[in-house]
């Protein structure tokens, strides 16, 4: 960085396009407990983030999105060492940053930056934007005091800001333009990596695509790479390169966006996509919108962490694989032969669900459901019409739902879904083995899907 005034990382040793870090199985686990008890006999690890891997390319925007709690945050922070990872390691240019100590990081900073989401609170009340945008460049000892006003100037008008605005305050700007100031201040110590956390969310709809549009315009002129992290898919297609799709601490999907929103390949990435908004008032909305909840990130589910809530569970025995070191109950509750029609497995599986979640009622005229006053026949009619529209499951399947309808008859729910869980669920594929594959992309030159589907 020679004079205050020249924008344009000049860092010189990386070119566009190739790898600056490498994010390598890295995991960070939180301790679940902060009572006294927890002090002395330990509790539960929250897995936000759990064996991740990517690599961020110099001068692009990859993106990370998911629901609310699946890690995004936590694995952006860990990225940037403000969190230390539980294991893995994250190399900038080559170097692992994980083996240094924080001293040792503390210059390596100026080049990592950041932007939160709520521009208001990131801005210092008391402090004239200038001395703002300053103020990263002054931690470390960049340009004299007069290069530093100058660079600042610059910058706010790189921004969108007036630079004669130097020496007012952050309330008299719209919220739009304290994130420009938010960007000002990431861009001043010619920085290689912007993470950039939610930065338009609390932005009006109208005002997120400027701030956007200049976003963009400076990763042109600045050479800067983005890490982008949002919950929404829309801004994601606006801005992004390349995206990563994470669900409970993992990632589901990772590709380029063109190929991710034409080519989803994940049940996560598709849900997450019909999810979508539709503009059209009369369009319908409701395509196969995300069931139940988002499992604790304390106990996620094995295999696949998807898998609870995934439409296309593969049916057991599916693959041809013989599993090993199965939980006995699971084990003993392998079928020798599965061969449902798919139509009949998807009504199997929803059955399946819908026992754990005791989600519909099968003797109205009980108000207790653990007193089912219909004989079998009559539950397995109801059940059929309810669930097996398909045609009614055969052979081992057909003696196992039996065997449910039985205990539902009883009003035994818990045995029922202890069951049919174990048959069909965790005897699949998606809760025995975790999936990490890649495909051939169709656009771009990398396509991670990590669903058993893609084999
Ligand atoms: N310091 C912490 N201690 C314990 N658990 C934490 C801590 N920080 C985050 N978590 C948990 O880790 C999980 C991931 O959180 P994180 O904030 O990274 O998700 P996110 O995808 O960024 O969500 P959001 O969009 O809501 O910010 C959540 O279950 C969260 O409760």
């Amino acid at each position: 960085m020679s004079d205050a005034t020249t924008v344009g990382n000049d860092t010189g040793d990386i070119e566009a396009g190739e790898t600056l870090m490498e994010i390598d199985h890295v995991s960070k686990y939180f301790s679940s407990g902060s009572g006294f008890l927890s002090g002395f006999f330990g509790s539960p690890d929250v897995k936000a983030v759990d064996d991740v891997s990517f690599e961020i390319k110099k001068g692009e925007t990859i993106a990370v999105v998911g629901e609310s709690g699946c890690g995004k945050s936590t694995l952006a922070r860990t990225v940037l060492q403000l969190l230390r990872p539980t294991a893995g390691s994250v190399r900038y240019k080559g170097q692992d940053l994980t083996e240094l100590s924080d001293k040792e990081i503390r210059p390596l900073r100026q080049n990592m930056q950041m932007i939160f989401q709520d521009p208001q609170s990131s801005l210092n009340p008391r402090m004239k934007i200038g001395q703002i945008v300053e103020e990263p460049m002054k931690a470390h000892g960049l340009y004299d005091s007069e290069g530093r006003t100058e660079r600042a100037k610059v910058l706010l008008n790189k921004v969108g800001l007036d630079p004669s605005h130097y020496n007012r305050y952050p309330h008299e700007f719209s919220g739009g333009q304290r994130q420009r100031v938010n960007l000002a201040r990431a861009l001043s110590t010619d920085p290689d990596l912007i993470m950039c956390d939610e930065p338009v969310s609390a932005l009006d709809v109208s005002i997120q695509a400027q701030v956007l549009n200049t976003m963009q315009e400076l990763q042109d002129e600045f050479g800067v790479t983005y890490l982008f992290i949002s919950h929404d898919l829309s801004v994601v297609r606006y801005i992004a390169d390349r995206v990563a799709v994470m669900y409970l601490g993992q990632i589901a999907e990772l590709a380029n966006k063109e190929e991710l929103f034409e080519n989803p390949k994940h049940p996560y990435t598709e849900a997450l996509l019909d999810a979508i908004p539709v503009p059209d008032p009369r369009a319908t909305n409701a395509r196969g919108t995300l069931e139940g909840d988002v499992p604790s990130p304390i106990n996620p589910p094995s295999g696949c962490r998807f898998r609870t809530r995934c439409p296309k569970v593969i049916q057991p025995g599916a693959l041809g694989k013989e599993p090993t070191d199965l939980p006995d109950e699971v084990q003993a509750a392998r079928l020798q032969s599965y061969e449902l029609e798919p139509a009949v497995w998807q009504d199997t599986l929803a059955f399946t669900r819908a026992v754990n979640r005791r989600s519909f009622v099968l003797d109205e005229g009980e108000s207790d459901q653990t007193e089912i006053s219909l004989p079998p026949e009559e539950v397995r009619t109801r059940l059929e019409s309810l669930f097996f529209k398909n045609g009614w499951p055969e052979g081992e399947v057909e003696r196992t739902i039996n065997a449910a309808i039985d205990s539902l008859s009883n009003g035994e729910w818990e045995d029922a879904a202890t069951l049919l869980s174990n048959t069909f669920e965790e005897n699949s594929i998606c809760a025995i083995e975790q999936p990490t594959y890649t495909v051939a992309p169709e656009r771009g030159d990398i396509h991670v899907v990590n669903c058993h589907l893609h084999r």
